[in-house]
């Protein structure tokens, strides 16, 4: 085992599980490296799913099931070639996706599933894929995969990336903030990219997985688009229909492919870069100057404003929307410049202001005391973008 995490290993003595009659044939790599065939047992159906996990099909759940192994083996395609290498599935399940990584011959493949109801059927499948399948049971969002493989698959970041996929189909209330956490993961090369570039191949909302492709000028154009097109080339691979889901979603779901850039395009720390777009974003229809003088305390605002457009060389006058990642590596760069001549305006909040504003007033206050460039060490703390909500 590679790390000290695992909380459940290989074997069960549970074979007289229901989901235990073997029927279809697969070819795998065994330890020995000479192709032997193993067999996986048959995906439960719908009816053994409900019974079986005594699940019922409740929206707060966010468990929507693929069981069409064409679909689990296409997404499982879109992660390029998966033979022999190590993968980690996020959110199992009852194991469709699974079936398909083993399929596709993966050396190693690390389950980490929340729902230890799913753990009994993924410890079938481990039995028949000896040596395999490693299973954790916990949550993807707190999971050290830094600890999950071995070091001997680390390759140098402007390498190519290392055999190492993630693969998985998520509750959309995980995804989002999953794939924030691997982008600034991805920034600070710590979590699953300590070994390297690894990709990543995720479902997300439709709306979602389009945001995070959008290209300049789209409707779609967000903040969520900057923050990974900025880190990685995002790929949208293909849309599943919600009806192809047990329980069926409200909406459809999209197939995101994540490389991350060797060179990032921009080369400020992720906070630095998550707060300029935030910023710019919080007025998406008016004109980008707007959003980017709410990063200025309001005795400055409009003079450093200026500055950091001048500096940037974008036009005040263009949308959100339409600004090109050049332009927000620009932007990044002229405010890093002005925050190291201004300290701390890095640790400014605009909301902070707001908020003191609002309490002065309402304690009947007839002074606003307004935040100056040099901020108090308790407003300074309160501000800091950690406390920022998603980026969307
Ligand atoms: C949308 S279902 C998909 C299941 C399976 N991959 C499939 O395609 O049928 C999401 C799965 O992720 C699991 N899950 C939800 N939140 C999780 C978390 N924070 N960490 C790990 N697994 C999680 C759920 O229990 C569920 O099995």
């Amino acid at each position: 085992m590679f790390h000290d995490d695992i909380h459940i290993s290989g074997r069960t003595s549970s074979l007289h599980h229901p989901l235990h009659s073997l029927n279809s044939t697969v070819w795998g790599m065994a330890a020995s490296r000479k192709i032997v065939p193993f067999r996986l047992p048959p995906l439960p159906t719908i009816g053994e799913i409900i019974k079986l996990y005594k699940l019922r099909a409740e929206k707060q759940l966010s468990q929507n099931f693929l069981l069409d192994m064409r679909l689990t083996d296409k997404i499982v395609r879109q992660a390029g070639c998966v033979r022999d290498a190590h993968v980690c599935e996020v959110g199992p399940g009852p194991g469709g996706l699974t079936r398909s990584i083993l399929n596709a011959g993966a050396a190693d493949l690390l389950l980490v599933e929340k729902d230890n109801r799913f753990i009994p059927g993924l410890k079938l499948l481990s039995e028949v894929a000896p040596g395999k399948v490693r299973i954790v049971q916990g949550d993807i969002l707190t999971y050290r995969m830094d600890r999950g493989f071995p070091k001997v698959l680390t390759k140098a970041w402007e390498d190519d990336p290392p055999d190492l996929h993630i693969i998985g189909n998520l509750p959309f209330n995980v995804s989002t903030p999953l794939i924030i956490k691997w982008l600034e993961n991805i920034s600070n090369r710590t979590g699953p990219f300590v070994y390297g570039r690894t990709r990543l191949t995720l479902t997300f909302q439709k709306e979602v997985a389009e945001r995070l492709t959008a290209s300049t000028s789209s409707r779609q154009r967000s903040r969520l688009s900057i923050m990974a097109q900025y880190l990685c080339t995002v790929k949208s691979c293909f849309t599943i229909p919600g009806r192809a889901f047990i329980p069926k979603p409200e909406v459809d779901v999209g197939v995101v492919h994540f490389t991350p850039l060797a060179q990032p395009q921009i080369q400020q720390p992720f906070k630095l870069v998550e707060k300029v777009v935030r910023n710019v974003f919080q007025f998406r229809r008016k004109h980008c100057h707007k959003g980017i003088e709410m990063l200025f305390p309001e005795a400055q605002r409009l003079e450093l404003a200026e500055v950091m457009m001048r500096e940037a060389d974008v036009d005040p006058t263009l949308r959100p929307t339409e600004l090109s990642i050049t332009d927000f590596r620009a932007l990044t760069d002229a405010y890093s410049h002005l925050c190291s001549e201004n300290p701390g305006l890095l640790a400014y909040d605009f909301r902070e202001e707001l908020r003191l504003k609002h309490l002065n007033k309402r304690m009947g206050m007839t002074t606003v005391r307004t935040q100056k460039t040099r901020l108090p060490e308790r407003g300074a703390e309160k501000g800091t973008v950690e406390e920022a909500p998603n980026v969307l």
